[in-house]
């Protein structure tokens, strides 16, 4: 269940009321493209794929021998599998994530598997990535150097279904491969086999997760008074004006849920527009009650410059009672007895009317707990939003030009043919 609260934004429902048919106008936009491969639209449909879900599970029992599940990726490759599989793992397999070109952790982490027991997944949508192909190489190499011609039950490559140096290996080695759809742009992509082939691992009820995105793309096709996404991305809308959007999390499960956010919505909409203005604000992420001991401090006496978004639990899976400890009455006498989600609770909401106080324009997505099927909600309506703030901001949230510049430069620093000295 995935509730939004406005009571500190008293405004609202009457400018969405307003702005109704600038609404429904960027939803049929957005729906004319559905048909269009080009429009990479295709994450709408990864809800209802069971056939894939069904192809990921019978290579999960197959391969019963994993104990360390090693992700080669970066980006919407790693983020949302991360996010993901760091709230809900209960399988026991360890997972590692090889985002990064750091080369001691690598090392370390090399020292420390077993290849025997060791499952590889490359991702990359393109193939063509450096961090995951510096990876691969160290990777490839180990698992040959150590398993010799078994090295390939060890490897298994998540990419684009037809393009790309990953989809070319996988032919020439005879590897398992999972297919990203061409019309899935990477961080629209944690519910294609990019997120479901490593929680299958995890053991993570992705039945639950599907099913919750599925609300989602009811909710965005609903009347208006009943859509969510087009409600929270009025809210981002009707406060473009402040540069800074922050996204708070009260989940220690979905701590890395704010850095997943962070590449969909600023990948997607810090853009030209057609006339060349830029557009777009900048999301920062942020954790509860971590961030209540640091950046709190700036949302509450710093510049009044942005719209902030708690994500908060309602609800527990379990809570902890705290007990009573004899000697320390005076200052922890009032958590006697209490549970520990009671204080998260009244923290989160703390912190909601203290930064409404402040000054902050402030609304609250409400989980009603944190379970694959409200986080699967959570995740496709996030994407919901980021689309229609595509059409109402006039950018294309579905590319990302900005980042090639990077790429050119390594490459002529590296020395790679054709990209200049
Ligand atoms: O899955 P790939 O093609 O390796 O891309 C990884 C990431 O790099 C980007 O393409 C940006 O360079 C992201 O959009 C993407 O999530």
């Amino acid at each position: 269940m995935l509730r939004l609260d406005t009571r500190f934004l008293p405004d609202f429902p009457q400018a969405f009321k307003e702005h109704g048919p600038l609404l429904l106008q960027a939803r049929e936009a957005l729906l004319a493209k559905r048909k269009d491969p080009q429009s990479m639209l295709g994450w709408m449909d990864l809800p209802e794929d069971t056939e894939t879900l069904r192809r990921i599970r019978r290579y999960r029992e197959a391969n019963p021998w994993v104990e360390d599940f090693v992700l080669l990726g970066i980006g919407g490759s790693a983020l949302g599998p991360k996010a993901l599989e760091s709230a809900f793992n209960e399988s026991g397999v360890r997972f590692h994530y090889v985002d990064h070109v750091e080369p001691e952790p690598v090392l370390r982490l090399l020292r420390g598997l077993d290849p025997r027991k060791t499952l590889v997944n490359a991702v990359s949508k393109s193939g063509a990535t450096a961090e995951t192909l510096a990876a691969l190489l160290v990777f490839l190499n180990w698992l040959r150097e150590n398993l010799g011609e078994d090295w390939r039950r060890h490897l298994v490559l998540t990419t684009d279904p037809r393009r790309g140096a990953l989809r070319a290996l996988a032919e020439k080695e005879g590897l398992e491969a999972f297919s990203i759809p061409e019309n899935v742009g990477g961080r629209f992509s944690v519910l294609s086999p990019v997120g479901l082939l490593p929680l299958a691992f995890a053991g993570m009820d992705l039945e639950a997760l599907l099913m919750g995105a599925r609300k989602a793309n009811e909710l965005a096709l609903a009347p208006l008074e009943e859509n969510l996404p087009l409600k929270t991305a009025f809210l981002q809308h009707l406060h473009r004006h402040l540069p800074i959007t922050v996204f708070m999390v009260y989940s220690e499960r979905l701590k890395y849920l704010p850095a997943w956010f962070v590449q969909l919505h600023d990948e997607s909409l810090g853009k030209r527009d057609g006339e060349g203005n830029r557009v777009g604000t900048t999301a920062v992420p942020a954790l509860g009650p971590q961030d209540q001991h640091a950046q709190v401090q700036l949302f509450r006496e710093g510049p009044l410059d942005k719209l902030i978004v708690l994500v908060v639990p309602e609800g527990a899976m379990e809570d902890l009672l705290l007990p009573q400890v004899e000697g320390l009455e005076g200052e922890a006498g009032y958590l006697f007895g209490k549970g520990l989600f009671q204080l998260l609770k009244a923290e989160a909401e703390a912190t909601y009317q203290a930064l409404a106080e402040a000054g902050q324009r402030v609304y609250t997505l409400y989980l009603s707990e944190v379970s694959p099927y409200a986080v699967g909600w959570l995740l496709q309506h996030l994407m919901w939003q980021t689309a229609f703030l595509g059409e109402l901001w006039r950018v294309n949230a579905f590319d990302q030009p900005g980042v090639e510049l990077g790429k050119r430069l390594t490459f002529a620093l590296l020395g790679r043919p054709g990209y200049g000295s």
